[in-house]
């Protein structure tokens, strides 16, 4: 932070960065993992950043979590077990118990510290793990998707960029692991970066999962304080005749009012509809 303003500079960004005004930081500390540092902004509310990347702010997150979680939960018919890899800041699973369905909501994340620190800072979204349904456990996802088969309806990877802990959350091997923990006919999310910044590495995303998945998709949304603005995920269903891009499940639109900000669902189907250079190269 300097002269009262934070920047988002990062390599996995070039040239540019995203800036935000500091009105007082709250928190600073160097996890076993990685920097964290929470900040009270001057207009996006409180924001978690961690090595230097912003994760989520207040006045957008809603854009994120909501797309990450309901596109994969209203992409199945009945999902009773649900698990988080990732996901710290507990934004998604407040999203995922919106659903009667679900009976077991089980967060998987590497970094006891943001944990903590979003119970402390960031109760907006950390309310997701006072649900009954929800169990929390800290360690790599990686390891704890290794001994679990055919468990789960959904899951979803709310990972960080592929620099830093979830690097291999973004490879092939975690893919294989995914699609033995799903039971049958289940759904995965996983945040799958930029198409502005990143379409090689969306292009190999996409050829890995196909190599897991039959139903493999990409889909975005638009969230002001992630680079360029957009941040995609790449949906997929072990369930070869599933059409992820229209929704299994509905609320009804007053529903849809009550439980969300961004999601619907006319907004999941459009989501999956991209502009031509990156339909071509994600072909
Ligand atoms: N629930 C926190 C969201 C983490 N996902 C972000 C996607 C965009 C990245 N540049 C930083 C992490």
């Amino acid at each position: 932070i300097k002269d009262g303003w934070f920047r988002e500079i990062s390599d996995m960004w070039p040239g540019q960065a995203m800036i935000l005004k500091v009105n007082q930081v709250l928190h600073h500390e160097k996890s076993k993992y990685q920097d964290v540092l929470v900040f009270e902004s001057s207009d996006h509310g409180t924001v978690l950043v961690l090595d230097n990347v912003i994760q989520c702010t207040e006045r957008d997150e809603f854009s994120y979590q909501e797309m990450i979680t309901h596109l994969a939960m209203n992409s199945h018919p009945d999902p009773k077990k649900v698990l988080v890899i990732g996901g710290g800041d507990g934004g998604v699973l407040r999203e995922v118990v919106k659903h009667e369905s679900v009976e077991k909501a089980i967060l998987c994340d590497i970094d006891e510290a943001v944990i903590r620190v979003s119970k402390k800072y960031l109760p907006g979204m950390s309310i997701g793990y006072q649900h009954p349904a929800v169990e929390t456990f800290i360690g790599d996802g990686f390891k704890f998707l290794a001994d679990r088969k055919n468990e789960f309806d959904v899951i979803i990877t709310d990972s960080s960029d592929p620099e830093g802990p979830a690097e291999t959350l973004f490879q092939k091997p975690y893919f294989e692991l995914l699609y033995g923990a799903l039971k049958d006919g289940g759904v995965i999310t996983t945040q799958a970066e930029n198409q502005w910044l990143h379409l090689p590495l969306i292009t190999k995303l996409k050829k890995d999962c196909k190599e897991v998945f039959p139903v493999v998709e990409y889909a975005y949304t638009t969230i002001p304080t992630y680079p360029s603005g957009q941040i995609g995920f790449m949906v997929c269903c072990k369930d070869a005749n599933r059409d992820v891009k229209q929704p299994v499940r509905s609320w009804s639109p007053e529903e849809e009012e009550k439980l969300c900000k961004y999601y619907n669902k006319e907004i999941h189907k459009a989501s999956f509809v991209l502009p031509t250079f990156a339909r071509k190269a994600l072909r």
